[in-house]
């Protein structure tokens, strides 16, 4: 699973590629988003453009938190006493808001995430912690898809994951071939689910049931 970044007193290394990347000041953000509003041909010294690049900077911020999140700290806690528990749990429709590595745009959609336990279980917000942890990076759609995988699969060694996401991205609704509405769907499955098709099955039948 890709490493989280790691702050460093002010400087953070990087590693989520193979090589360290320092991680520019406060102050350098600001001056390249500036840089952005005049690229895009407005005055960033306008009134109501003057405190954008601070209002930035803080929103990525946020929408980029996951890379200072580790979702150890969220899978680390189980519960063992689940009364003999041991079929299959689906969090369903959990809503998400991710970015386009490729355009830095949004894809926005909702992940059903199920597994069988082995010895315990974990909070159910955990898992969608999770989601949101790698949802908070600059994603591709199967990479996210995998990293929950191998998450929870690292952290909770269950019987089997069943991970399916669908999405909508907005760099191909709002810009470029500008197709609305549609819909990309991925899964990826281990154990009991990827060794057997009807635990697939039964897994895509409670995704959509009740619907
Ligand atoms: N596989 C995959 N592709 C993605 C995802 N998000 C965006 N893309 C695609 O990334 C591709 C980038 O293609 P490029 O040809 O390098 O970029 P581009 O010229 O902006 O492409 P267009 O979007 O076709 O205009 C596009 O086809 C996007 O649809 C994703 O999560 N997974
Ligand atoms: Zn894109």
């Amino acid at each position: 699973m890709d490493a989280i970044l790691k702050p460093i007193g002010s400087q953070v290394e990087a590693e989520v590629s193979s090589k360290p990347v320092a991680r520019p000041s406060r102050e350098d953000a600001e001056a390249a988003v500036r840089t952005l509003l005049a690229w895009v041909g407005d005055d960033p010294d306008r009134e109501g453009l003057v405190d954008t690049p601070k209002r930035f900077v803080k929103a990525y911020k946020e929408i980029f938190g996951g890379y200072f999140e580790d979702p150890a700290e969220h899978l680390k806690r189980t519960f063992e006493e689940v009364g003999g528990y041991d079929d299959i749990i689906l969090v369903r429709d959990i809503p998400f808001h991710s970015h386009c590595e490729h355009h830095v745009l949004p894809f926005d959609g909702h992940a059903h995430i199920a597994y069988y336990p082995s010895g315990g279980v974990v909070g159910l917000s955990k898992i969608a912690r999770v989601v949101d942890i790698f949802a908070k990076r600059l994603q591709t759609q199967e990479n996210l898809t995998a990293q929950i995988v191998s998450a929870i699969d690292e952290h909770l060694s269950p019987r089997g994951i069943a991970v399916m996401l669908e999405a909508e991205h907005k760099c191909m609704s709002m810009r470029g071939i500008r197709k609305e509405g549609v819909s990309t769907v991925t899964t990826q499955f281990t154990g009991v689910f990827r060794d057997d098709p009807a635990e697939q099955v039964r897994f895509m039948t409670l995704v959509r049931g009740g619907r």
